[in-house]
């Protein structure tokens, strides 16, 4: 059967509104048609080269691909928008397919932190969340079961976070705690649910230590320990001194052949080879949710990032639920809809908690056609 879906986009264009014709099944599914691989950003999320893979050259055009000052497309970059908008379009366009998809089934909320619920900003101690971004939160926990899978340690997430009644699953998902207190869906008297790479503490500590002092010369550098997994951010390092960085953390772990490199935004980030991500962490907390049938629960995975695509993949893969990239500009992803930046993450999970709560039709509250 075929459907059609009104995607409106944001931007004053020909495109403001388009029909498009999806079938029942796509409708959830990462899109159809085949992006052309011209303007996008092919840089995939793969490891980054180790000690002794790709020169140094390589890590310095994996650090400017995650900087979109850097980003240039070959065609207009409205028509770019455009045509990734219709592959990718708002979440809060679609609101009504998405709640008509999950009837009969428990929606389960998944939140990543940094990009989604609070702006990226230049210091990482000081990415707090708005209050009406936190009420907003509360509510939505008070109707489904949300968690918040962040590549920050499992505390230092909570204390932006501050509410008790979430799951978080810190260190990209290598340290999964459950609701201290105050929520319904609190499935056991333990807090620690999982922690799958314990055997690296000592060496993340270790390495910290080394890092600290090896970047310490390199004006802007920040090294942040996540307990599990370490970050290295040169958002605030003049470009110049990026290779320099770069080569720093390459001498240091070429040591260490049992962490991996991957990349964030504007952050290198250390963390074990172990075959754990934020895709894992979504999977484990579904089953231990009591989520082992697919057929009754929806989950919705809302982040930013490159590691977020580890959970929209998983999503995709299982045929369940779906993902949302939030972003302003196009970008590869395995997601199906996009928000374009925090505010609309809150107008988004207002929107359900409106849904759920007062049961008002959904195009009631549509307003950004
Ligand atoms: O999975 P997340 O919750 O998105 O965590 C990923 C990284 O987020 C933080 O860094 C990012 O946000 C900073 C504050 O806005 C920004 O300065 C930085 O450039 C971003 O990469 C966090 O500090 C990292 O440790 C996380 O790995």
């Amino acid at each position: 059967m075929t459907k059609k879906a009104v995607v409106v986009s944001d931007t004053k264009s020909e495109m403001e509104m388009t029909i498009v014709a999806v079938s029942d099944s796509s409708l959830f599914r990462a899109p159809v048609q085949k992006p052309s691989s011209v303007g996008y950003r092919t840089i995939s999320r793969k490891k980054l080269p180790h000690c002794g893979g790709g020169g140094i050259n390589t890590w310095v055009d994996i650090m400017r691909a995650s900087s979109p000052t850097h980003y240039k497309s070959n065609i207009s970059s409205q028509d770019h928008l455009n045509s990734w908008m219709l592959r990718h379009p708002s979440a809060l366009n679609m609101f009504e397919q998405i709640t008509k998809a999950s009837i009969g089934k428990q929606i389960v909320m998944f939140l990543d932190y940094d990009g989604t619920l609070s702006p990226i900003v230049d210091d990482p101690d000081r990415a707090f969340m708005s209050d009406a971004m936190r009420a907003t939160v509360r509510k939505l926990a008070r109707y489904f079961p949300t968690a918040i899978v962040s590549g920050r340690c499992t505390d230092k997430v909570y204390n932006f976070v501050r509410l008790a009644e979430l799951y978080y699953a810190g260190s990209h998902g290598m340290d999964i705690k459950g609701p201290s207190k105050g929520s319904q869906y609190k499935k056991t008297a333990q807090s620690v649910l999982c922690q799958p790479a314990t055997k690296f503490l000592p060496m993340i500590k270790e390495v910290y230590k080394t890092l600290l002092d090896k970047t310490k010369s390199t004006p802007g550098a920040k090294v942040e320990n996540n307990k599990f997994c370490l970050s290295v951010h040169f958002r605030c390092v003049e470009e110049k001194k990026w290779s320099e960085l770069a080569q720093k953390v390459r001498s240091v772990l070429k040591d260490y052949p049992k962490l991996q490199l991957t990349q964030g935004r504007m952050v290198l980030e250390i963390r074990p080879t172990i075959k754990w991500d934020k895709g894992k962490a979504v999977e484990f907390l579904l089953e231990s949710l009591g989520y082992t049938n697919f057929t009754d629960v929806f989950p919705v995975y809302i982040g930013d990032d490159r590691t977020d695509e580890d959970a929209f993949k998983v999503l995709t893969e299982r045929g369940q639920g779906l993902g949302i990239l939030v972003s302003k500009t196009p970008k590869e992803t395995n997601a199906s809809y996009s928000l374009r930046e925090p505010s609309e993450v809150m107008k988004f999970l207002q929107l359900l908690v409106d849904w759920k709560q007062f049961n008002i039709i959904p195009t009631q509250l549509i307003t950004y056609a």
